[in-house]
């Protein structure tokens, strides 16, 4: 009788877990969220940014929501680094791409890193969801204009790689992507906007995984 009650309290109780892989160029701020997330979410309090050093490598985080876990995997955004991130491509349920919206000089190549990530065949079924960070600075970008940024650097990049390859077959697809992607303001220092990231996130790995389970 205890281990049929002891089932079902585990049963009525479980939790499921999802992965949320965050990444970016270095220095945009992605373990800064990820320490954020962990203050707002968890009885320990994460490392406060003066103690944040680059990330080589990987840090991980989870937090508990009502009968869901989220596990985030911080990836280090170095251009060395980059090159790990597809190996967590396939068991991903969700990818946060980080840009510094305060860093003009570096969006394109931000762009460009982005455009690659949209483009990996492992996760194009997979919710993506774009932060335009470090609001809290004034003379950072805001939502509307890293969008535009995005858009008009994509539509250059078409134009060109039209120019030299002809049509290419994914623009369908891509253009669909990117006119449905959604892009959120946050300051991952002061916290601003990050509980509407986690609750983006809660909702769309249950519904993308309703819709796994209807396939
Ligand atoms: N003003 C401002 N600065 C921020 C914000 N988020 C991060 N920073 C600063 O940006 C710098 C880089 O932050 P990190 O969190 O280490 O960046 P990262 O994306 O993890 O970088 P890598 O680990 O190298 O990939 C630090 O000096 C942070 O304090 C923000 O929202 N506003
Ligand atoms: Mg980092």
């Amino acid at each position: 009788m205890y281990h049929l009650l002891k089932g079902l309290h585990e049963y009525l109780t479980r939790k499921e877990e999802f992965s949320v892989i965050i990444i970016g160029l270095d220095g945009a701020g992605k373990t800064t969220l990820l320490e954020k997330i962990k203050t707002l979410y968890t009885d320990i309090p994460g490392l406060s940014p003066d103690k944040i050093a680059p990330t080589v490598g990987q840090n991980m985080g989870k937090i508990t929501l009502p009968s869901t876990i989220l596990k985030f995997w911080d990836l280090g955004g170095q251009r060395g680094i980059r090159s790990i991130w597809h190996r967590y491509y396939d068991d991903c349920h969700a990818v946060v791409f980080v840009i510094d919206a305060d860093d003009r000089e570096r969006l394109s190549e931000g762009w460009e890193v982005f455009d690659s990530v949209l483009s990996a065949p492992q996760i194009l079924g997979v919710p993506l969801l774009l932060l335009a960070n470090k609001q809290d600075s004034p003379q950072s970008l805001s939502v509307e204009e890293i969008r535009n940024d995005y858009e008009e650097w994509h539509r250059r990049k078409l134009e060109s790689a039209r120019r030299s390859y002809g049509e290419d077959l994914d623009v369908q697809h891509r253009a669909e992507r990117i006119a449905s992607l959604d892009v959120m303001g946050i300051s991952a220092l002061e916290g601003t906007g990050v509980r509407a990231v986690v609750d983006w996130l809660f909702i769309r790995v249950q519904n993308s995984r309703r819709r796994d389970e209807q396939a």
